[in-house]
């Protein structure tokens, strides 16, 4: 069969970086295909250029056999490619319908009369599962998931063939997980074509028929998925055989540090109470929402809490980020965009925020020590930048994280509150950043961990605690609980509701 789309010899460059060299693939009517790579291995660029964000340098594209050649995104959703991305692109003050109809009330062949517009946006809400969205709702009001459905339901009012999706599970509860799965199939079983880009090979496994790796931006295989296992995958990926994607490092645990004691905030956590050990990795499972986050802002002292205690080595600490941080703690943030990163400046810059200390005397900022440190750092966790300089917004997503990642790392605490370190992350550095935390551990640091994605939690934390509705529900041992079993306990409370 003719592929729907086909992508030949495209490169692209970034100044001095080759984002993509030569790539080809082709993707199927009928068919999901995976893109796979390491992080910086140029997949959004890709899709950037597919969806007309981004000009290829050089090679040729091909739709349904005419030549394919996007001036801009509503160029390339007008010739029936559409984009969904992480990142939610709609306009949170508008109508449902609105942002469905976005970018399609021009004059032109697709130009829908107002009298049937409420009709064909009702059906393309339908067609993603959104019966119960009514299209005057506010779409600001909506949930993650519910958006990134109306970003489908957008794409398929405007008779998208090809749909895009730019790792659209990394921000969903794993309920919307599968439902997105679900519309994929049907959009699949309805002969479009979709392109899909993931850190999760379980997910791939789930959704894609076909895999497309990319290296460094170069196309290193491609072919159905029921012929390849993950290990081949994987080593197409990284390059190399990668043996353990759960490396633990053994540590020993000491005695108790952190003391929480019914800790209490409006609206979550409730009543939380924790003993955390000298060398412990606590995980904290949960679905989005139960107040993980919400917990460790509060040991941070980010937000005001109405109940509780916090102790360190026995002493009550006082309420306040300063107190905190001086006391030890480092908190990396999920919202690394907001929270995490100045992202108009240096990887360097940003590296040595938070410490200043180190590197000023007398006024002074000794330039040579930051930009020391900041090599090591980028070889440490293998950051992918053209240089120490470079701005972290020009940084893939997958390496903006890791510098939030080495600046947590750099500041040499003592309790670690880690919220989905992960997140976006390739699959050969989440096992770096496994490691890492074992060290952490080994040398006597107290790690607090959240995660979405339980097989991380489960091997690599010491026990595992699970929140529902701002409380911390059950606690075990790492080894005492199965991912079905931390599934059901995540869910019970929401069901008691
Ligand atoms: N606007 C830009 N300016 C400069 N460099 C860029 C820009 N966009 C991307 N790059 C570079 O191009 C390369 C590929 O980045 P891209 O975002 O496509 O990677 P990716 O495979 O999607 O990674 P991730 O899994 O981390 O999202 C990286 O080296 C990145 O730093």
């Amino acid at each position: 069969m003719n592929p729907l789309l086909e992508v030949t010899g495209i490169s692209k460059r970034f100044g001095p970086t080759i984002a993509l060299e030569n790539v080809s693939l082709s993707a199927h009517a009928g068919r999901v295909l995976a893109l796979i790579g390491e992080n910086g291995a140029g997949k959004s660029t890709l899709l950037k250029t597919l969806s007309g964000a981004h000009r290829a340098d050089a090679g040729t594209m091909s739709l349904e056999g005419r030549p394919y050649r996007p001036s801009s995104p509503i160029d390339a959703r007008d010739s029936g490619v559409a984009i969904v991305y992480q990142e939610l692109t709609l306009a949170p003050d508008l109508s449902v319908e609105d942002n469905v109809m976005l970018g399609r009330t021009g004059t032109g062949a697709g130009t829908l009369f107002r009298s049937n517009q409420r009709a064909a946006v009702t059906e393309a809400l339908h067609r993603v599962g959104l019966h119960h969205v009514s299209p005057k709702a506010r779409t600001g009001d909506q949930s993650v998931a519910t958006q990134q459905l109306i970003e489908v339901a957008r794409a398929l009012i405007s008779d998208a063939k090809i749909i895009l999706f730019d790792e659209p599970t990394s921000s969903l509860p794993a309920a919307d997980v599968d439902r997105l799965f679900q519309i994929i199939d049907n959009l699949r079983s309805r002969g479009l074509a979709i392109i899909y880009i993931s850190h999760f090979l379980e997910e791939v496994r789930r959704v894609a028929d076909d895999y497309a790796v990319l290296r460094d931006g170069n196309s290193v295989g491609s072919g159905q998925l029921a012929s390849i296992t993950d290990d081949q995958i994987i080593s197409l990926m990284v390059g190399r055989d990668v043996d353990d994607l759960f490396p633990s490092v053994p540590h020993e645990i000491g005695e108790v540090r952190l003391e929480v004691e019914d800790l209490g905030a409006a609206p979550m956590p409730k009543d939380v109470s924790l003993a955390l050990r000298r060398g412990e990795i606590f995980g904290v499972a949960g679905l989005v929402g139960a107040g993980r986050t919400e917990l460790l802002r509060c040991l941070f002292a980010l937000e005001p809490t109405y109940a509780g205690h916090v102790r360190l080595d026995g002493r009550r600490l006082p309420h306040n980020v300063r107190g905190r941080r001086k006391a030890g703690f480092g908190l990396l943030s999920e919202d690394r965009k907001n929270e995490g990163l100045a992202q108009n400046l240096s990887i360097v810059e940003n590296l040595a925020m938070g410490n200043h200390d180190r590197y000023t005397t007398a006024g002074w900022i000794n330039l040579k020590a930051r930009l020391r440190d900041a090599r090591e750092w980028i070889k440490k966790v293998e950051i992918k930048a053209q240089d120490p300089g470079q701005s972290v917004s020009e940084l893939s997503g997958g390496n903006q994280q890791k510098v939030a990642i080495a600046r947590l790392l750099a500041q040499d605490a003592e309790i670690y509150l880690l919220d989905e370190p992960t997140k976006g992350i390739d699959v050969g550095t989440k096992a770096e950043i496994y490691r890492m935390m074992g060290e952490l551990a080994a040398d006597g640091k107290t790690v607090i961990f959240v995660s979405s994605y339980l097989p991380e939690l489960l091997a690599v934390c010491d026990r595992v605690g699970v929140m529902t509705r701002g409380r911390l529900a059950e606690t075990r041992d790492a080894d005492q609980w199965d991912e079905e079993e931390l599934m059901v306990a995540a869910l019970a409370a929401v069901e008691e509701r």
